[in-house]
């Protein structure tokens, strides 16, 4: 029977080296969907993998993570095409407007702290965020809220007893306890929002599994290491992209040190790939799967505790489905 991908941001980066990858895996087996904010590159990414997997069937589908009624209508449509979903990567995310902090950067360099900076960016980085026509904060539903209602909307395509389902988050090693609040889930106080909403999705996932695991679906988080992609390069708007470029040699020399710069996306889809392979009811709901590239340029998956409790992951789990009851609200009233 074939098995049905559904991978959100799947058009560029980390996501688009995830489709390429599990084609060249299983080209036949597969029934791929990129669900994508942007119907161009998501053609543009459809080309790219059929042009090396000619006989794939990759479908698209239009979602905006960051839209109410994108995601509501974008599910409806999934419901009508499939049947039941294996997999559903939730993959999309953004970092918009981020501070360098570069007295931080060079204070790190001479620091016992060096390491633990260049493999989660800690100390270094913040975010201006905006607020989305939903009058939501943008990196929250982008990164976390919309997918909590695509997941939501696709119960009755996930939940199947008997043949489990995986949901595969992309968080990050930039996740900190001490960025998220419970009081301010949007993060609408802080300068750190990207790390909020991704310990807040390391959260989820372990609410998800306490909720779910009974109906047959599983959920997993994973990095993917430091990637050079269109996220990254927005860090240094100043810095085209072939300065990046004339950097590999000294991030080479860096991996040696953290194997945690992967780099590539194709090294940073790691994790994403050895999940698909796993049986999900053996894996470990507390961990993040960890992509790895030794210095010889090995890839590897790694498993490393997180730093979360089952108590305020069940209470963010409530918190959003009271704030999904409130945007429903909203919602129909705008429709009337
Ligand atoms: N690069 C890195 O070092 C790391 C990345 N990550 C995570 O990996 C994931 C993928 O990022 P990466 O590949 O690096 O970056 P890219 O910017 O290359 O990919 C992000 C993808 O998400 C899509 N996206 C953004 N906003 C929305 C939206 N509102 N609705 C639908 N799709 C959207 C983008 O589409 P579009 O082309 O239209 O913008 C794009 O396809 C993110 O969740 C990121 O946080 C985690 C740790 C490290
Ligand atoms: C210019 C030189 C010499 C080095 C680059 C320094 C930083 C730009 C770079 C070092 C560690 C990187 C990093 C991230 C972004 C770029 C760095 C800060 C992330 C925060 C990107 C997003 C994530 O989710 C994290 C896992 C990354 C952690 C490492």
């Amino acid at each position: 029977m074939n098995k049905v991908v559904l991978v959100t941001g799947a058009n560029s980066g980390i996501g688009l080296a995830l489709c390429e990858r599990l084609l060249s895996q299983d080209t036949e087996g597969l029934q791929l969907c990129l669900a994508c904010r942007n119907m161009g590159r998501a053609q543009a990414a459809r080309s790219a993998l059929l042009t090396s997997h000619p006989t794939a069937q990759v479908a698209l589908l239009q979602m905006d993570t960051s839209s109410i009624s994108s995601v509501i209508s974008a599910a409806q449509e999934i419901k009508l095409r499939y049947n039941r979903l294996d997999y559903l990567y939730l993959n999309a995310g953004i970092m918009p407007n981020p501070q360098f902090d570069l007295k931080g950067f060079f204070k790190g360099l001479f620091s016992s702290k060096i390491i633990t900076m260049f493999a989660t960016g800690e100390g270094i980085l913040t975010q201006k965020d905006g607020v989305t026509s939903d009058g939501l904060r943008e990196i929250f539903a982008t990164n976390l809220f919309g997918h909590f209602l695509l997941i939501r909307e696709l119960e009755p395509v996930l939940c199947h007893e008997g043949r489990p389902s995986q949901l595969i988050w992309t968080s990050s090693s930039n996740a900190h306890r001490s960025a998220f609040n419970l009081e301010d889930i949007q993060h609408q106080r802080g300068t750190q929002p990207y790390s909020s909403s991704k310990y807040a999705s390391d959260l989820l996932s372990l609410a998800l599994n306490t909720h779910y695991n009974k109906q047959g679906l599983y959920s997993s988080v994973i990095c993917p290491g430091f990637v050079m992609t269109s996220l990254t390069y927005g860090i240094l708007p100043s810095f085209p992209a072939f300065l990046w470029t004339l950097l590999i040699p000294l991030f080479w020399l860096i991996r040696i040190f953290t194997n945690t710069f992967t780099l590539t996306p194709y090294n940073g889809a790691e994790a994403l790939v050895w999940l698909f392979k796993q049986k999900p009811e053996s894996l470990d709901p507390t961990v993040k799967y960890q992509s790895l590239t030794s210095g010889l340029g090995n890839n590897y998956t790694q498993a490393r505790k997180m730093d979360i409790d089952l108590e305020t992951s069940k209470a963010l789990y409530e918190k959003l489905l009271q704030l999904e009851s409130e945007v429903r609200k909203k919602l129909k009233r705008k429709v009337k």
